[in-house]
């Protein structure tokens, strides 16, 4: 908003007349009286916390809508301050005036002396988070509150019923800082210049920015490395904290993955499935809160190396389709559903609104003030998807905003489901086109009798799965296999560390079975056979 928005206030101000014969007070606990005497105090108290967010450069500002220990039919609203402290007493004799103001002319009046005196630039944006507690008045009450945030432009949040001391905490609680893997790539120009517009709420702290290093390109960094060896970049270990969230890009910025060092320093990794899986509950989320549940189809797109945890996990929920790999199969599959979330384990994806989608959310008429909170987030949300194609800034900022939404950190995250121990593995064969298959790359059909030979293998291995392709990128043939535990395949009970049991790293035994299998059968030179084949 870029002027002072004098009709929209005069217009919301007249839905919202203060009572006569009656006044006012900022007390001990900001406004506290009978709930059927406040519908005029709300609306100006969004007002006021507006202004007051403008003034602290777009803060967040929280509203809290509670009348504490005092009985049910009375109500109250209160401002809390940017760092989740008590609104600044200056204020609290500005929010009396404004409340007693007696006209919309003199509510308009007073609005105006506070802009003035506390030199408010109108033009910035306003960020406030709202929550109420149980009472039955708090609904119609904060259904005021949100008119004056509207009347005024400001992006409010509603958190619906929270205790006040979470209320306090959600309004003083930042972004922490993200660190973020450029790969020594053209990702850390792009990193650079978001962190320009986003740093004041999300401080990016770019590593592995040496563009003009020659070799240094993806060498022990970036999202494939990560993904890959399912390992932190060595040249971070110095630099992640426990607890901290990290990401890495890869060479040409278009793949995404996350990962975090738990309090024992442990790394864990937020691949490209667990992306899918946040964005796509958020979304689901979103749709059902807006009143929109039935009105259209949210569906999910992966490959053959989609974890099977997060498979199993999705389709509880949602409509899962597996295709080929590659970008185009599975944009192209997105598109047949109103939301299509579509994610490479390797982190590459996007999320694609279909044009009837997008038209359904304009029209959408909600019937609460919720609804229309969650409404407006979800076409937020089709505004910061890159929906052209997988784009890991545009998918960071998503989940970024998915975790700050949620007050996830990365440990809440990754607990949504737990990743199968899995391995990816390339064999490098003498004509990697004899490798023919059917079932989305899941089965081979060529050479003949292979496939069923896998099947021997893999149906030894609990909750085992795995399979073989030709890569459409390099001159190797694939192997992924993943299993719920190590191996019984010899027949002897083994015993299970656990520590070491949840390390995938530890699980290489299934691939390098087949990988061994693999290059037998495709002639391979036993003078070059790779040791760690089984
Ligand atoms: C297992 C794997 O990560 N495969 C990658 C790789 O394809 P291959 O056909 O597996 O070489 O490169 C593709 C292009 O970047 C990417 O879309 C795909 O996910
Ligand atoms: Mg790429």
């Amino acid at each position: 908003m870029s002027s002072f928005p004098t009709s929209e206030l005069v217009k919301f101000s007249d839905l919202h007349p203060k009572p006569s014969n009656v006044t006012f007070s900022y007390g001990t606990a900001g406004f506290r009286t009978k709930a059927s005497l406040l519908d005029s105090v709300l609306f100006r108290v969004g007002v006021l916390a507006a202004l007051r967010s403008k003034r602290l450069d777009g803060k967040t500002i929280g509203v809290m809508v509670t009348a504490s220990h005092n009985p049910e039919a009375d109500n109250g609203v209160k401002l809390v301050d940017p760092r989740g402290e008590m609104l600044e007493n200056s204020w609290e004799t500005l929010a009396t005036n404004l409340s007693n103001a007696e006209t919309t002319g003199d509510f308009i009046q007073v609005v105006k002396n506070i802009i003035n005196h506390q030199k408010i630039d109108i033009s910035k944006t306003a960020n406030v988070i709202i929550a109420r507690d149980t009472r039955p008045s708090g609904p119609g009450l904060v259904a005021a509150l949100e008119d004056g945030l509207r009347a005024m432009g400001a992006v409010a949040r509603n958190e619906g019923v929270k205790t006040t001391p979470i209320l306090h905490y959600l309004a003083g609680k930042k972004a922490p800082p993200l660190v973020v893997d450029c790969a020594n790539g053209v990702g850390f120009f792009a990193a650079k210049a978001m962190g320009e517009y986003v740093n004041s709420v999300l401080p990016l702290i770019p590593h592995n920015i040496a563009i003009n290093a020659l070799g240094a390109l993806n060498n022990a960094c970036g999202a494939d490395y990560v993904k890959t060896s399912q390992r932190l970049p060595p040249s971070l270990v110095s630099v992640l904290h426990p607890g901290q969230r990290a990401c890495s890009f890869d060479g040409d910025a278009d793949r995404l993955i996350y990962f975090y060092l738990d309090d024992r320093s442990q790394f864990h990794m937020l691949d490209g499935d667990k992306i899918a899986a946040l964005v796509a509950n958020f979304i689901a989320e979103l749709a059902k809160g807006a009143g929109l549940d039935g009105k259209f189809e949210i569906g999910v797109v992966q490959t053959a190396y989609a974890n099977g945890s997060s498979t199993k996990y999705l389709s509880e929920r949602l409509p899962v389709q597996c295709v080929k790999t590659g970008v185009k199969n599975l944009h192209h599959a997105a598109e047949g559903y109103s939301i299509g979330v579509y994610f490479e384990a390797n982190g590459h994806g996007t999320v694609l609104f279909s044009p009837s989608a997008l038209s359904i959310l304009e029209t959408h008429q909600p019937s609460t003030p919720a609804q229309s909170t969650y409404l407006s987030n979800l076409i937020a949300l089709s505004d910061l998807i890159n929906q052209t194609v997988g784009d890991a800034l545009s998918d960071m900022l998503l989940v970024e905003v998915i975790l700050a939404h949620k007050g996830y950190s990365g440990l809440e995250w990754d607990s949504i489901y737990s990743d199968l121990p899995n391995r990816l593995v390339k064999v490098v064969v003498k004509d990697r086109n004899i490798f023919e298959t059917e079932d989305a790359e899941r089965r081979l059909t060529s050479p003949p009798g292979l496939q069923q030979r896998l099947d021997d293998i893999i149906r030894k291995y609990d909750g085992g799965r795995a399979f073989v392709r030709p890569s459409g990128t390099e001159d190797v043939v694939r192997v992924y296999a993943e299993a719920t535990l190590r191996p019984q395949a010899d027949g002897k009970s083994q015993t299970f560390d656990l520590e070491i049991m949840f390390i995938p790293n530890i699980f290489p035994e299934l691939a390098f079975r087949i990988a061994g299998l693999v290059y037998d059968e495709s002639g391979g030179d036993s003078s070059k056979r790779p040791k760690e084949f089984l």
